[in-house]
């Protein structure tokens, strides 16, 4: 846990770092990967999951029965939450759709967009320090409600080869077309150039861990688009005199608990809540089973006291945080002010946990600072825009001019002609 008492502003270039593995040897690494399953298909998957997963794999494609035995060992209550938490996610996303808006830009001059879904999406569902289902549910939802054709998943296996029932259970749920047991950058390349039994997607969704995150921006360059780079979770409370302790505490906790990679920001501007929020995240994690991984990703974790809120506005602008909490008073004030974020949680009882799982917005999100450029998964990321325009003749007429004189200011005189020969 690192400690800042006001720090000065030419010292939050260093705050606002990420740990990050060595990039020389993950590229490397990824290069090797993509190569791999490139030449050898299915074979080098099933290498893949034995030499990165400990797992033997004798067929990477679930089974209908594994997924019916799965939906078997999910109990009634789970299945209800999973139910609430994907019409939530259902409605928000659903309200995302908008009417097709004509618009005359000049007289007899019509333009529109129409959306049309990515026709065959890979979505990877994270595995390896806990079985992501929530994000089945995230992802699935969006690209149904989307019309996507097909939908295939990929996650890796546990040590006997199996995939958690939940994920299967919810990928049944949300209409998954087909699933994988492969995990890391090894799917994200199968997903990217296809396999004997996977098929090559048109674009790949889904968070994880920095292989997976590095694997995504290798896979642009073989013609696949991805939704963001969506890495390690992170948080950034944001506290005055009135937050909760134990609330900032729990929060900082449930993201560090993903991943010792993962790192949370906790500022505050009161003393007393800046030292009882030090002693809650202690005593909070000596209590939490499995907490090596919180215990970890705290060491990258800073805990900063700062003048005003408005200072702490711009540092969170600079960190541009996958989550931002505002446990303040007066959050409608400052709500303008925020620049840089993926998802924000305004008072003291929008807890991060309601957005990773039921509250309905999505929990994919830009993480790494890449909030600055990237918004989170929504409705849009999982269609097209197509433009449409129609220009009757007395539109062509009202243009025409326009079009002639910039064409021959360009120097283009096909495209000069391609109005003159309509209007002569
Ligand atoms: N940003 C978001 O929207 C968001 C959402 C959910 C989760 N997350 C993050 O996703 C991450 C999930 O990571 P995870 O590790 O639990 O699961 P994961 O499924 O992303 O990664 C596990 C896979 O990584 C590969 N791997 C592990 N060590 C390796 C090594 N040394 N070399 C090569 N490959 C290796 C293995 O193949 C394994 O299957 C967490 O960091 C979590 O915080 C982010
Ligand atoms: N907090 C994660 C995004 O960074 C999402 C998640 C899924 N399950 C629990 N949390
Ligand atoms: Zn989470």
């Amino acid at each position: 846990m690192k400690i800042y008492r006001y720090p000065t502003k030419n010292t939050w270039t260093d705050l606002v770092k990420r740990p990050v593995l060595e990039q020389k040897e993950i590229s490397g690494l990824i290069t090797e990967i993509f190569t791999e399953v490139e030449k050898n298909g299915d074979k080098a998957l099933i290498e893949f999951n034995r030499k990165f997963d400990k797992a033997e794999t004798v067929s990477i494609k679930v089974s209908d029965v594994e997924i019916q035995e799965a939906e078997k060992q999910i109990n009634d209550e789970l299945k209800q939450a999973i139910q609430q938490a994907k019409e939530n996610i259902a409605t928000f996303h659903a309200s995302q759709k908008q009417e097709i808006q004509k618009i005359e830009t000049t007289k007899g001059v019509v333009c529109w967009r129409e959306n049309r879904a990515v026709e065959r999406v890979g979505i990877y569902i994270p595995g390896g320090t806990a079985p992501l289902f929530s994000t089945v549910l995230m992802l699935a939802v969006p690209a149904n409600l989307a019309g996507c054709k097909e939908i295939i998943l990929c996650t890796p296996p546990d040590k006997n080869g199996n995939i958690n029932p939940a994920i299967l259970y919810a990928a049944k749920l949300c209409g998954v077309s087909e699933i994988f047991k492969i995990g890391g950058a090894q799917a994200v390349a199968a997903m990217a150039l296809g396999t004997e039994s996977i098929p090559e997607v048109n674009k790949i969704f889904g968070p994880g861990n920095q292989f997976v995150v590095a694997a995504k921006e290798y896979a642009q360059r073989y013609g696949v688009a991805i939704d963001m780079p969506a890495g390690p979770s992170e948080v950034l409370v944001i506290a005055d005199e009135q937050a909760v302790p134990e609330f900032c505490a729990a929060d900082l906790l449930s993201q560090a608990e993903h991943g010792s990679d993962s790192q949370v920001v906790f500022i505050t501007t009161d003393l007393k809540v800046f030292e009882e929020t030090i002693e809650a995240v202690g005593q909070q994690l000596r209590d939490l089973p499995r907490n090596e991984f919180a215990g970890q990703a705290l060491e990258n974790s800073s805990f900063i006291l700062m003048n005003s809120l408005e200072e702490a506005l711009e540092f969170s602008n600079l960190y541009a945080p996958e989550h931002l909490i505002l446990a303040i008073n007066d959050f409608e004030k400052y709500i303008p002010e925020i620049q840089n974020a993926g998802s924000v949680f305004l008072g003291n009882y929008s807890c991060e946990s309601a957005g990773d799982y039921a509250s309905g917005t999505n929990h994919t999100l830009p993480t790494n600072a890449y909030a600055k450029n990237y918004s989170g998964v929504s409705l849009d990321s999982f269609v097209k825009k197509i433009t449409f325009q129609h220009l009757s003749k007395e539109g062509l007429q009202n243009l025409g001019k326009t079009i002639e004189l910039m064409a021959e200011a360009e120097g283009l005189f096909a495209h000069k002609n391609a109005v003159s020969i309509r209007l002569k």
